[in-house]
C-alpha cells in the first residue's frame, strides 16, 4: 500500500486582527490516506473541516504539524510553486461548483491543462474519453447558466480529473444537487474510486458519506473517531454513520 496523504500532528490557531482573541481550529489531527481509499470526513458546525480542506489543498498554512502528498512536505513547496504544485497533484470539486460563466463546459474543464502549458491535441486526446464518462459530452459547447447543476458538478469533477491528480479534494460536493443528482454524482465518484481515484470529501450528508470506504469523525480539531467500510454496504455504512454522529452531537464517549 503506498501512502498518498499524511496529517501529522496538525494545528491551526487563528488570531483575530490585534491578537486579542485566539481560535484554536485545529488541536492535534492526524491520519493518513492510502491510495485507492475514498474517505469522507464529518464533523459538526466549527469543527474544523474547511480549516483542514484549506491545509490540505495547500492554500492556508497550519500553525505546526506537517502535511505530506506522496513525497512532499507541503511546507517546504516554495509560495511561487504552489500554485503549479497544486495544479499537478490535486482536484478540486466545491459545493457551488465554481465554473468559469464565461468559458463553456469545455473551456472549463481544459483550464486546468491550458494553464499547465499542454498542446491542444493532447487536450482534446484526454477530453473526450473523460467527458464521455461523465455523461457530458453532448454539453461541452454549453455555458454553466445554460445547464442544471447536476451537470455543472459534473463538469467541475471531468476538470478535476483531467490532470488525473493524485488526489481529489471534495468541498461538500453534493451540497447544492438536488436528490437524483447527488445520486448521480455520488455514484461517478464511487467508479472513478473503483477505478482507482483516491478521494477526500467534505461532507455533512450521511448519505454521500455512506459511499465512502472510510469516514472520519472531526471533533474540536480532532478526528474523534474512525469508521472504516469493511464488507458493510451503503446501508448499513449509513446506519453506522448515523449512530456515530448521535454519539457525537450528545458530547459523549468514543465509541468502540
Ligand atoms: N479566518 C478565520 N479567522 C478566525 N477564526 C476562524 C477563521 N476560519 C475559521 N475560524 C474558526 O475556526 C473554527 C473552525 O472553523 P471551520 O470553518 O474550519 O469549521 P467547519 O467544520 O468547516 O464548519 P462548517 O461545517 O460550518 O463549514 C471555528 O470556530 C471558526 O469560527
Amino acid at each position: 500500500m503506498m501512502k498518498v496523504l499524511d496529517v501529522k500532528n496538525l494545528k491551526k490557531v487563528y488570531t483575530t486582527r490585534l491578537g486579542a482573541h485566539k481560535v484554536e481550529a485545529l488541536k492535534d489531527v492526524n491520519f493518513s490516506v492510502e491510495q485507492g481509499e475514498f474517505i469522507a470526513i464529518m464533523g459538526e458546525s466549527g469543527s474544523g473541516k474547511t480549516t483542514l480542506l484549506n491545509i490540505l489543498a495547500a492554500l492556508d498554512k497550519p500553525t505546526s504539524g506537517k502535511v505530506r502528498l506522496k513525497d512532499v512536505d507541503l511546507n517546504a513547496v516554495p509560495e511561487r510553486r504552489i500554485a503549479e504544485f497544486r495544479r499537478n497533484n490535486l482536484g478540486f470539486v466545491f459545493q457551488d461548483f465554481n465554473l468559469l460563466d464565461t468559458l463553456s463546459l469545455k473551456d472549463n474543464i481544459l483550464l486546468p491543462l491550458v494553464l499547465a502549458g499542454d498542446k491542444y491535441k493532447t487536450m482534446e486526446e484526454k477530453l473526450m474519453p473523460l467527458a464521455k464518462k461523465l455523461g457530458i459530452a453532448p454539453l461541452l459547447e454549453k455555458y454553466p447558466y445554460e445547464v442544471s447543476g447536476g451537470q455543472k458538478q459534473r463538469a467541475a469533477a471531468a476538470r478535476a480529473l483531467i490532470t488525473n491528480p493524485e488526489l481529489v479534494l471534495a468541498d461538500e460536493p453534493t451540497g447544492a444537487l438536488d436528490s437524483k443528482s447527488s445520486e448521480e454524482l455520488l455514484r461517478l465518484f464511487t467508479n472513478i474510486n473503483k477505478e482507482g481515484q483516491t478521494i477526500l470529501m467534505v461532507t455533512h450528508s450521511v448519505r454521500a458519506a455512506s459511499v465512502a470506504s472510510r469516514v472520519l469523525f472531526i471533533k474540536d480539531g480532532e478526528v474523534f473517531h474512525q469508521l472504516y467500510r469493511g464488507n458493510a454496504g451503503e446501508e448499513q455504512m449509513y446506519q453506522k454513520i448515523s449512530e456515530t454522529l448521535t454519539v457525537l452531537a450528545a458530547g459523549g464517549e468514543r465509541s468502540a
